[in-house]
């Protein structure tokens, strides 16, 4: 492809060298440069893509997209100098694509917790109503029918320019994705093409990277702030940040509530484990999934669905069909009746969220047993947090390891335990081997008691020091608890 046609769009501020150059493809880490490469230097959160340069010339490649020029020694490489790299990488990502967000319906969905869970009901409803789909998610990511693994909750430009080309080529009519906070701030959407934008809440999380929640709360907006007049934005308005999020964007606005007068209401008439009961936009219908945060999901792929323009009761009998994702609020009842349940909640607002849903619909005198860790490598505040409401919500709560990464487990959980407080510290044990732990907690539950795995949710691994070992909350739940049927 020629090097001035990747370039459309793009604002140089210093051009080094011809752009009238055939160029092989894009590449943002040096590791994999070769031959006649673009490569681009992205001053990161751990090193500096420009002090690669050098090293990928050597490898080959003829064009560098950077910040600061370095000095020039090799004549026949084009410098580019530009404001942001991670910015141009987006534009000439979608260039390099053929900018494939213009070719189908993108639409997407952030907030702190929920983004999974819509963006996943959405892809299996469109399918439902005959549309061929993509997905982008945390779980996985599909190209209509064809899986493809996912490594981040939104990838970087160039894997997700290639994944939507491909859902374009494959007939794709919509797409829906999950926009993360880090992706907007890390300009991983820059340059596409959204025609909707869905935000679910505003929580507590990733403070170890956006360090303060209005940063935060600037990058989640920041996403609505560049939608198109033409797209749709979808809020939550029963969230105290639901109107923030809107307050610039050029696209028009819709609202969802189930508090409170909305373009999109509902009403939860019935919340138990056989299912979410709602009166949704003057319609009385039964729906599979579990618990009052559901009935927000629901409600924002409902009104996400009726702004793409669907029927309304063939969206309410599709979606009263469909269950949830995997590892949200996934549960399985023994042959003696005690009820498992693994959910990915892994921030305070999402266990408060999972055992509150969970005290809504027990009996009473059942027990709630909580299993629950921190990952390592992540934001370190949540932990004694994560804890006080997994107690003050549980009658046993077993401190354990979720993701340690590079930190010691044992350090993470003794930062679990700084949240018990002395009343509590009697229904807490702490066991370091997660399988342990979920063992630990089929043994002490009878019949009629719950079990929440929560933290990994539909994660396959548990990863320990860079390596990741196969490890499955409900494959151990499976094995322990013998289901029913
Ligand atoms: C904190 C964070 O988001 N990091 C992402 C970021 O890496 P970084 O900025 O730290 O990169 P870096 O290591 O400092 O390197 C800077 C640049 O130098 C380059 N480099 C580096 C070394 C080298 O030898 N050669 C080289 O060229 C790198 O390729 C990079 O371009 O850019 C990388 C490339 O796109 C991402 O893979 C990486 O995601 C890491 C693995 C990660 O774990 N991210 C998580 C936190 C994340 O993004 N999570 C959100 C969801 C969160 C949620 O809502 O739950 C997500 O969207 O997945
Ligand atoms: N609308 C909601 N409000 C509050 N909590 C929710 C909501 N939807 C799901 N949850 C809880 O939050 C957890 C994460 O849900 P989900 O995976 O759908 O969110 P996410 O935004 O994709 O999260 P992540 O950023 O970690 O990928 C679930 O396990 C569930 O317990
Ligand atoms: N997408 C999130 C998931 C966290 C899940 C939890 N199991 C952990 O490892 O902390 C992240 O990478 O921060
Ligand atoms: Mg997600």
């Amino acid at each position: 492809m020629q090097l001035q046609d990747l370039l459309y769009g793009v604002t140089i501020k210093e051009l080094v060298g011809r752009t009238d150059r055939e160029v092989n493809t894009l590449n943002f880490d040096s590791r994999k440069v070769t031959e006649n490469d673009v490569f681009f230097a992205i001053t990161g959160t751990v090193a500096d893509g420009h002090l690669f340069i050098e090293q990928t010339i050597v490898q080959g490649a003829k064009a560098i997209i950077c910040e600061n020029l370095p000095e020039i020694n090799d004549f026949d490489v084009t410098y580019i100098k530009v404001e942001n790299t991670s910015i141009t990488l987006g534009i000439m990502a979608g260039n390099f694509y053929g900018n494939p967000s213009n070719d189908l319906k993108l639409i997407g969905i952030t907030g702190t917790n929920g983004k999974t869970t819509i963006a996943t009901i959405l892809f299996k409803l469109f399918k439902d109503l005959g549309y061929k789909t993509g997905l982008i998610s945390t779980v996985e990511n599909y190209v209509n029918n064809v899986v493809v693994a996912a490594t981040h909750t939104t990838p970087n430009p160039l894997a997700l320019n290639a994944l939507l080309r491909d859902m374009v080529d494959a007939g794709c009519d919509y797409c829906f994705m999950e926009v993360s906070s880090h992706a907007v701030s890390q300009h991983r959407i820059e340059g596409l093409n959204f025609s909707g934008g869905v935000f679910s809440n505003l929580t507590h999380d990733h403070l170890d990277f956006h360090k303060t929640f209005d940063s935060y709360l600037k990058a989640k907006k920041a996403f609505f702030d560049v939608l198109p007049k033409t797209a749709f934005a979808l809020t939550n308005i029963d969230d105290k940040n639901g109107m923030v999020m809107l307050q610039n964007t050029k696209a028009y606005k819709k609202t969802y509530a189930l508090k409170q007068l909305a373009d999109f209401k509902a009403k939860i008439t019935e919340n138990g484990f056989s299912g979410l009961h709602l009166d949704i936009d003057n319609e009385d219908v039964y729906f599979k999934l579990i618990g009052s945060f559901n009935a927000y999901n629901l409600l924002a792929v409902y009104g996400t669905a009726i702004l793409l323009e669907q029927d309304k009761l063939k969206v309410l009998t599709l979606l009263s069909r469909l269950t949830g994702a995997e590892g949200r609020f996934d549960y399985i009842v023994s042959a003696d009746k005690v009820i498992g349940i693994v959910d990915y909640a892994h921030t305070p607002d999402a266990v408060q969220n999972v055992l509150g849903t969970i005290a809504d619909i027990r009996k009473g005198t059942e027990q709630v047993i909580t299993v629950i860790g921190c990952g390592g490598d992540r934001d370190k505040t949540k932990r004694p947090v994560m804890a006080q409401v997994a107690c003050d919500w549980s009658d046993k709560v077993i401190l354990t390891s979720d993701n340690p990464r590079t930190e010691d487990p044992a350090v993470i959980i003794s930062e679990m335990e700084a949240g018990v407080s002395p009343t509590n510290k009697r229904k807490t044990i702490s066991i370091l081997d997660r399988r342990e732990a979920i063992k630990t907690a089929c043994h002490l539950a009878k019949s009629g008691d719950i079990i929440l795995i929560a933290g990994k949710g539909h994660e396959k691994y548990q990863e320990i020091n860079g390596v990741r070992n196969h490890f499955d909350d409900k494959e151990i739940l499976l094995e322990q608890l013998n289901p029913a049927s």
